[in-house]
């Protein structure tokens, strides 16, 4: 079990990408994460000098943790907030782990009569295509999805591109952009209440920060 006091942080911490962006921000905003947990195997990390604990999860699962209060913020990137839904605070834009959600094809895509689209995020796509007037099938994938059109199971997909470096590789294009990804800093309902002040001194000072940044 976790840290039982009251007065400590509980933040859902995306394993992977955000994370090592999400620590240098915390040390910059004068937060002393020490960079021995950068590649920790560790799950809980207690850090009673910061008055948090980090809770180590995988990136689509942080606004699960948050929802249910088991942490009482989270971090994540908006693509897994807008796909998850979750009844959660989205209290700042943290403006780490840049990327865009695109549809993506063959260069000689053209329109088919049944059209598939592959994707790890069925609700964003689909809604993407709904509000086009555009009646696609959404088939789900959990990663690789470059492969599907290439290999004839989806005419396009929609996934993320940061450098554009997997299009590029594997002869893609990247047809429309449908959003800008950041990650985001989110709370619980109740704990946005009953921690506010750490709350609110914890985003005070990583908005001073971000505003340093530009
Ligand atoms: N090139 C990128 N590809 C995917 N996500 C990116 C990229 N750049 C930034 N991100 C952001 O980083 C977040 C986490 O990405 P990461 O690859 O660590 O998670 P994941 O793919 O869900 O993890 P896993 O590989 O364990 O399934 C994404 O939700 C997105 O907001
Ligand atoms: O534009 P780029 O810089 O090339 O980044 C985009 C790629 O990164 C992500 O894949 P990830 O590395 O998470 O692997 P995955 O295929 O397992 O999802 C994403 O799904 C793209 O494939």
């Amino acid at each position: 079990m976790s840290g039982a006091n009251k007065d400590i942080l509980k933040v859902a911490m995306p394993k992977g990408r955000i994370y090592k962006q999400a620590s240098k921000l915390f040390r910059e905003a004068g937060l002393p994460i020490p960079s021995d947990f950068d590649d920790t195997r560790k799950l809980i990390i207690e850090l009673p000098e910061v008055g948090m604990e980090f809770i180590m999860a995988k990136p689509v699962d942080v606004p699960t943790y948050v929802e249910y209060g088991v942490a009482d913020i989270g971090i994540v990137g908006k693509d897994v907030l807008m796909e998850e839904n979750k009844d959660v605070y989205e209290l700042l834009d943290l403006g780490i782990a840049k990327c865009r959600m695109s549809v993506i094809g063959m260069p000689d895509w053209k329109p088919a009569i049944n059209p598939r689209v592959a994707t790890k995020y069925p609700n964003v796509a689909s809604a993407y295509f709904r509000e086009q007037g555009q009646q696609v099938e959404v088939i789900k994938l959990n990663g690789s999805i470059e492969l599907a059109p290439m290999i004839g199971l989806a005419d396009r997909i929609v996934d993320m591109v940061e450098t554009g470096q997997t299009l590029r590789e594997n002869g893609l294009v990247e047809m429309e952009s449908i959003f800008g990804i950041t990650s985001r800093l989110i709370a619980n309902r109740v704990s946005y209440r009953m921690k506010n002040d750490a709350i609110q001194s914890l985003c005070d000072r990583l908005q001073g920060t971000l505003a340093a940044r530009v």
